[in-house]
Formats: C-alpha cells, structure tokens, sequence
C-alpha cells in the first residue's frame, strides 16, 4: 500500500519505518527541514535501539522517503497517517492547531484534485474524545464526502520509546477507530502482517478508540503513582517496596508491570494525557478525582529526590558539587522532555548547586535546555570527579554494575541518592556508601567497609 506519514518524529519516524518494512511505500512529511535533511542523508534525528536497521533497508531497498512538501506525498497515498504533536494548551486540555491545520491542508488539497480517489484519514496522536468527527466535518467542508472520497480513521499508538520498534512491530492489540466498513477493511488489511501471532484488531467507533488511548495512558500512570504512594509509605513503616512490588506483582489481577517506584513518571505523554483527560471530564461536568491525585502525587515525587539532598546539607547548596547520572526520562531513549532529572536539576540549580551530568544518549537535548547553567562530563565516572553526592535519575544499564571503588576514589564524599533503586541498600552500607533510595530501608555505612566486598561488586568494565 501507498501511505503517508505527516509528522515524522518519535511516533511517526518509527510508524513510516515500521510500514516500510512490511513492504509498503511510505512517504514521511515532516515541516522541520533540518530533520528530513538529515533523513534524506542518511542520519537518524533521535535514538531509538533497532530503528537504525529498517531505516536504512528500506531507505536503501525504495520503500522510505522523507520530504517537506505535504502536496509532493499526497496524489500517492491512499492511506494518510497524521502523527502530530498534540502538547497541552494553557488549561491542559490538548492543542489540536497542528493536527486541524494539517487536516485542512489535506481536505484542501483533496478538493482541489478530485480525481485523486478514495484516502483515509488516519490520526495516530494522542487526541481528545470527537477530534476524529471534527476532522470529519472539516473534510465535509470543503465538499467533500465521507465514505466515497475520504474516511477518518482513529488508530491511536501505544509504543513505548525505548522499544519502540518492537512494539510497533508486535502489538499486543490494535485499536482501529473508524464506523466506515471500507476503512476498516483497509486498516485490517494494512495490520495484518503485524499481528500474525494472533493479537486482536480491534474495531470500534471513533469516540471509543480515542478514549481507549487516555484511559491506557492514565491507567498506567495511577499504576505508577499508587505504587510510589505505597513507596513513601513503606519508608515510613520500614518495610522495602521492592519486595511489596514482587509480593503483589505476582497476582496476575495486578500484574508485574509498571509497579516500579521512583521520582514520577516524565516523558511526553503520560503528564499531558492524564492532564487532558482530567480537562475532557470536567468540560463534559465531571470532576475526574483520581486523576487530579496522581497529577499532585506526581509533582511531589519529582520534587523528592531534590529536597532529599537539601535537607542532607541543611539547606546548604551553595557551590557544592553534584554529579547527576541519568537525564532521559527513561532508559533507552534520548527524550528529555518532562524528564524528572530536569525539575531535579532545576531545584538543585535554584539553591545554587554546582551540578555535572552524564547521560549516554541525552546529553544534547539536555544542554539545549540548560545551556552552560551545568557542566557535561565525557563519562559517568568523570561526572563524580570531586562530587559531594550522586543523583541516580535514569535507570540506563551501564549504572546497574558500576565500579564502586573507582565511585569511591572519585567522590568527595561517598553519598548516593538514587532514584530508580538500581542497588541493594544493605550491600551500599557494607562498601560503606551513604544510601539513599526510594521507599526501602536506609542503613549507615560502614565506618570501615571491607574491601573485598568493594572489590568484588566492581566489573571493571567501564573506563573513564
Ligand atoms: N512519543 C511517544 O512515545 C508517543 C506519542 N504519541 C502521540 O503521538 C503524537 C506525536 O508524538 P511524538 O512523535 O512524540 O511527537 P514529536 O514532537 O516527536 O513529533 C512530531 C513531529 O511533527 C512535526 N510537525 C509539526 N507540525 C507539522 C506540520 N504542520 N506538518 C508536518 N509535520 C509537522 C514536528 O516537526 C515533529 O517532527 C502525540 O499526539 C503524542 O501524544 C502516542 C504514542 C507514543
Ligand atoms: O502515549 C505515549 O506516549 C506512550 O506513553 C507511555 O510510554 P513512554 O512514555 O514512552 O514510556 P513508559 O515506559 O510508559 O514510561 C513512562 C514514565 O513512567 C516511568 N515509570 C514506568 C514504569 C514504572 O514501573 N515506573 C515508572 O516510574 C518511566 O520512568 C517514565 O518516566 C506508554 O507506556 C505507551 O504505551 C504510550 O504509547
């Protein structure tokens, strides 16, 4: 099939790429010409593990293309896909400018060549409940008719960044969005190929599917805040939330997924879907409480970690050094945006900390927003170069094992705060660290740690 991806960023990038190599011919559309330049040369614009592979078969084999010119990918494609930013307005509710300018563009475009044949309309952001019929009505303004020249289909994304490319390629299900019986054969028949291990494609009505989208994306963000509520309990009550999380996890009604604590959920969409879910409830007069407790929860877990190390000082910040490990959001992805580490860097900033970073893939995104505000180490190991404490806010593999006598040497003094639990408390004390994690046991360190242990945990691996 002949298709076009109008956005090409996280969603659209891995979607285009995703389709091409299936064995459709795929047009991605991006307004960024510094992005489709890179494209067209051969770059990848972000880091996503896998992606680079399907990218250059297909690019290379003819099947991928990239271009700025919406009308230059249009007479082609019989399916449309729109993977547009949809970023929270003033009052949180979702801004749809870029999704209904875009939609105009084409309704435009497809009135004016009226010998261009049937397309679909498929909108793969994150949009709020009867956007799909909005985009309906701005097609039928322009003459247009549904069902004969165009349908508008809602087919919302579920990947994950990070693994991305595997979840694109093995959903657990597909939500087609669409009453039009021919969309919905074209839609079946371009998803197929994806879930040949039998996951479903699902239809539904429109409505439904865009708010089967919200209501995975804040489901799964109260699963998280529960479970750090839990966390700040279980420090209270000295019990260990990692072990509560393996205790409850194994009850297949709650599931081992996405129970881990930490310093909140970032990232671009779980803060903005919960918010705009929240919005869409009270305009249709219903106060969505839950959702207005998981939004507080989550501002006062980001915030944890920062005023964890500022009652450590006593409040003195001042021109103390700190290393932070870990920018991304999360691990395996370059994203930074709404990432807990920057609200972390921006509290320690505030009481006048002097702060050193290391991230494997985000340290330039995270210098287009701090600028010379921080310093970037080369390595993890540089990044702790006569730091006061560590701040552990990404769980990347590479801080799982590190070596901890080199940490040592490094260190002005050995004090960790970490924020995605990577290590065991007790075994922190031992090598005589000063350990702080998030809802487990805090032990004193060992006064005089014994130094096979330190020995031992080390992998030697990684240099500076
Ligand atoms: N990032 C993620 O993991 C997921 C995102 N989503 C949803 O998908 C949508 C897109 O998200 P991302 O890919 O993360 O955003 P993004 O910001 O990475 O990509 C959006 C792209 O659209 C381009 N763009 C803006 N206006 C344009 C126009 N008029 N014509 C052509 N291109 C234009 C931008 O330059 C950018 O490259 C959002 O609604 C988001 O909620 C859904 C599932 C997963
Ligand atoms: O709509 C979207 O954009 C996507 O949002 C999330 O995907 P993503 O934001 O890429 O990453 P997640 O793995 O869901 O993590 C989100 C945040 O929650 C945090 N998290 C996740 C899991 C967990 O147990 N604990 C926890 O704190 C992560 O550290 C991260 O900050 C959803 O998982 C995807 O299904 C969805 O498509």
């Amino acid at each position: 099939m002949k298709l076009a991806i109008v956005g090409t960023g996280y969603v659209g990038l891995v979607t285009g790429t995703c389709f091409a190599e299936m064995g459709n011919e795929v047009v991605c559309v991006d307004i960024d010409a510094q992005k489709i330049d890179k494209l067209n040369r051969g770059e990848l614009p972000i880091f996503e593990p896998g992606l680079e592979i399907y990218y250059e078969r297909n690019r290379r084999e003819g099947r991928l293309h990239f271009t700025t010119s919406l009308e230059e990918a249009l007479p082609e494609s019989e399916v449309i896909f729109l993977a547009l930013p949809t970023p929270p307005g003033e009052d949180g509710s979702a801004d749809l400018s870029y999704v209904l300018g875009v939609a105009d563009q084409i309704a435009q475009w497809m009135a004016a060549h009226p010998e261009t044949g049937y397309k679909i309309i498929v909108n793969k952001s994150t949009v709020p409940v009867g956007t799909a019929d909005r985009v309906r009505e701005i097609f039928e303004s322009y003459g247009l008719t549904p069902g004969e020249q165009f349908d508008v289909v809602s087919n919302p994304e579920f990947l994950r960044e990070g693994v991305a490319v595997d979840d694109f390629m093995k959903p657990e299900r597909v939500i087609i969005g669409t009453r039009s019986p021919r969309a919905a054969e074209i839609m079946t028949q371009l998803y197929e190929p994806f879930v040949r291990q039998g996951n479903p494609i699902l239809v539904m009505d429109e409505r439904s599917s865009e708010m089967t989208k919200y209501a995975a994306n804040a489901f799964l963000a109260t699963k998280i805040t529960f479970m750090n509520e839990i966390a700040n309990v279980c420090e209270r009550v000295g019990a260990n939330v990692d072990e509560v999380r393996r205790g409850i996890g194994l009850d297949s009604r709650i599931g081992k997924q996405f129970l881990y604590a930490g310093i909140g959920f970032g990232g671009s969409c779980f803060p903005k879907d919960v918010k705009a879910l929240a919005r869409t409830a009270e305009e249709h007069g219903y106060a969505f409480q839950i959702l207005k407790a998981v939004l507080d929860v989550n501002e006062r877990q980001r915030r944890l970690l920062a005023e964890r190390v500022y009652e450590r000082f006593d409040g003195q910040l001042e021109g103390r050094r700190l290393a932070i490990w870990g920018l991304a959001f999360k691990a395996n992805t370059d994203d930074v945006r709404e990432a807990p580490s920057h609200v972390i860097i921006r509290k320690l900033l505030e009481h006048g900390a002097d702060i050193v970073v290391f991230d494997p893939e985000a340290m330039e995104n995270t210098r287009a927003v701090f600028g010379d505000a921080i310093r970037y180490a080369r390595s993890m190991y540089e990044a702790l170069e006569g730091a006061e404490a560590l701040v552990i806010c990404t769980e990347w593999n590479e801080f799982r094992r590190p070596d901890f006598q080199r940490m040592r040497d490094r260190m002005a003094r050995p004090l960790i705060f970490d924020g995605r639990n990577l290590y065991h408390p007790k075994r922190m004390a031992a090598m005589g660290f000063e350990y702080y994690s998030i809802g487990r046991p805090h032990y004193p360190p060992h006064t005089n740690p014994d130094p096979a242990l330190l020995a031992s945990t080390t992998d030697g691996k990684t240099s500076a």
